[in-house]
């Protein structure tokens, strides 16, 4: 616990991510804008939460990808839900992911700009099966309109790292087959001692 009650923090490192133009660097905005200036709190579950937020360029992708990916804890893959072409990009960036970081990466899947609703490209169908194949969270959002769906899609990745990085900081308890065995070995060789050593 810190001084003034909370429990000390967790750090997350996250990286945004996604086609150019897709409203990655909006969304950062109304997301920090909202927490940060106008209703300061850096609370998250009782706890003080500290988050870096890396915003990438959609051209900047290919050049950085490895040091963004090495980098980060987690991921929001960003598409335009009125552009396929930006959908299918998160799918080409999410398995370049899997293969740098040799693992399934926690990530949350965003459908962005869901006030264009009259140019829909992408229904929030596909967009729910995807995230369903990464088994991950997805949230649909308006950067323009705002809304608490930009808070919760950064908070749900937060709570996922820290939930990963506490099991991967838990020591690994030995399976009982092992005990077993370390008894087993223990007592062959006490045995064995007994019956070589000179009486
Ligand atoms: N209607 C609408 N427009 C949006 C939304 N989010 C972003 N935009 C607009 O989309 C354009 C691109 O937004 P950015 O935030 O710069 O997108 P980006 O993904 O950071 O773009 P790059 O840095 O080029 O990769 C801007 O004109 C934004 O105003 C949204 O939710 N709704």
């Amino acid at each position: 616990m810190t001084s003034n009650g909370k429990n000390k923090s967790v750090e997350s490192k996250i990286c945004i991510l996604g086609g150019p133009g897709v409203g990655k660097s909006a969304l950062v905005v109304r997301f920090l804008t909202k927490r940060f200036i106008w209703e300061y709190d850096p609370t998250l579950d009782d706890e003080s939460v500290v988050m870096e937020i890396l915003d990438t360029a959609g051209q900047e992708w290919s050049i950085h990808r490895e040091g963004h990916v090495r980098w980060a804890d987690g991921f929001v893959l960003v598409y335009a839900i009125n552009d396929r072409h930006s959908f299918e990009e998160v799918s080409s960036i999410k398995q370049c992911l899997d293969e740098v970081k040799k693992t399934n990466v926690q990530c949350v899947l965003v459908g962005n700009k869901i006030d264009l609703l009259h140019e829909v490209n992408v229904p929030t169908s596909e967009g729910e099966r995807l995230a369903s194949d990464w088994a991950c969270a997805f949230f649909e959002t308006s950067a323009s309109d705002g809304g608490e769906d930009i808070s919760e899609l950064f908070h749900e990745l937060h709570r996922e790292i820290r939930r990963r990085k506490m099991i991967e900081c838990k020591p690994r308890r030995r399976s009982s087959a092992h005990q077993m065995r370390q008894v087993f070995t223990k007592m062959f060789k006490t045995q064995t001692s007994k019956v070589t050593s000179p009486s």
